[in-house]
């Protein structure tokens, strides 16, 4: 049998093609052709993907496509701030469940690739729902990003909402290894989304993030993220003065700082770079429809940078690491690199607030062009083995 040199789609299937990356281990599927006609601002373009064209999420992010842990960032050419001059190109993120307001692995990804498509800039002002990041990628001399130096991004003004704040829990929000207890000691920050943290150990996991445990994880998450959410009292945790649509709890970070140091201090410029830094902490995040984040969580770092600087834990001057459980497990290599960029006043809200600067390693792992046939009743809408009910 012959092969044609070069496989395309059968005509006249429209694919959708989409660059592959991965960001300490999160994958980020860039689409690139092939996007639902979206207009107006960044905003009102989401607000037509999650009304008009839901199914193209679900067929890119979902099965047979995708995986319930599967990340996308559809990119917006115009939006209102690249006409007025304040960003170069917009984004939208995707998930398992929606549309997100920030996400910082995604962010670190599209820096290197978009400096890829356009060896002009190196400095990107991406304008994200939550507002515009500041996008830094290291060069080589021919231009490219260079995968062997970090990308590094300015979040937007990111504060705390709520330090040790006892979140109660009725007995139906209450799962094993609370043992009883009625409530737990948590703290809420943002970072261009809204984060609760909480140590694995006032999770009820005394073992911390050194022995995970992940289904009951999910489970106990799942559980307290119910019971802040439904919780009228706790609705100004996540209330977003400007921007109402924004203003909910996007995901729960079980936090480990008791691992001690991993770093290390061979292989990558990453682990070298990141044994600079004075502090580290261990995180395993849970978001959206409770998708299991690879990475560190770029929007989270910045929500932890402005919470530990609340708490007077991170000095302005001072870096920290934040491992994810896959970074961690990789001896520290790819870790994120969290510190306090600038102080950012009340720009964020009521609240003070900072600028959080986080650095981290994104790296391409392939392309895809996708079809969806007609005949196809399972492919067209996407589907989770998770989630089905029979
Ligand atoms: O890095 C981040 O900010 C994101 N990663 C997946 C969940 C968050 O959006």
């Amino acid at each position: 049998m012959e092969f044609p040199q070069r496989l395309e789609a059968p005509s006249p299937i429209k694919p959708m093609t989409c660059i592959e990356m991965h960001t300490a281990g999160e994958p980020t599927r860039i689409i690139w052709n092939g996007i639902p006609p979206l207009t107006g601002t960044l905003l009102e373009q989401r607000a037509q993907a999650k009304a008009k064209f839901d199914e193209f999420r679900r067929v890119l992010m979902l099965e047979p496509r995708g995986h319930y842990d599967m990340y996308g960032a559809i990119l917006r050419p115009e939006t209102e701030l690249v006409t007025s001059g304040e960003a170069h190109i917009g984004v939208l993120f995707m998930h398992n469940e929606g549309f997100s307001t920030m996400c910082g692995h995604a962010t670190i990804a599209l820096g290197r690739f978009l400096v890829d498509v356009d060896e002009k800039t190196t400095t990107l002002n991406l304008h994200v729902p939550c507002g515009v990041v500041q996008v830094t990628v290291p060069t080589l001399e021919s231009a490219k990003s260079d995968a062997s130096r970090p990308v590094s991004f300015v979040s937007v003004p990111s504060f705390a909402t709520a330090i040790s704040l006892q979140v109660p829990l009725s007995e139906k929000y209450r799962w094993a290894e609370l043992q009883g207890r009625t409530f737990v000691t948590a703290d809420f920050a943002y970072g261009g989304a809204y984060y609760c943290m909480i140590s694995a150990e006032e999770l009820g996991f005394p073992g911390g993030l050194g022995e995970v445990q992940l289904q009951d994880m999910d489970h106990a998450t799942k559980l307290l993220k119910e019971a802040v959410v439904t919780n009228p009292g706790l609705q100004y945790l996540t209330r977003d003065i400007r921007t109402p649509e924004e203003g909910f709890l996007y995901g729960i970070m079980i936090t480990d700082t008791g691992l001690g140091h991993v770093s290390a201090s061979e292989g990558t410029a990453a682990a070298r770079a990141q044994l600079d830094a004075g502090s580290e902490e261990t995180g395993l995040c849970f978001f959206a429809n409770q998708q299991i984040d690879r990475s560190p969580t770029g929007s989270c770092v910045a929500a932890r940078v402005a919470l530990a600087h609340a708490k007077g834990t991170l000095p302005a001057g001072e870096k920290r690491i934040y491992n994810s459980l896959v970074t961690r497990a990789y001896r520290g290599l790819s870790g994120f690199v969290g510190s306090v960029f600038d102080d950012a006043g009340t720009s964020g809200g009521e609240k003070q607030s900072v600028r959080a600067c986080v650095e981290g390693y994104a790296y391409y792992t392939g392309y895809h062009s996708f079809v969806v046939e007609k005949e196809d009743g399972l492919g067209v809408d996407g589907f989770s083995v998770r989630d089905i009910a029979l």
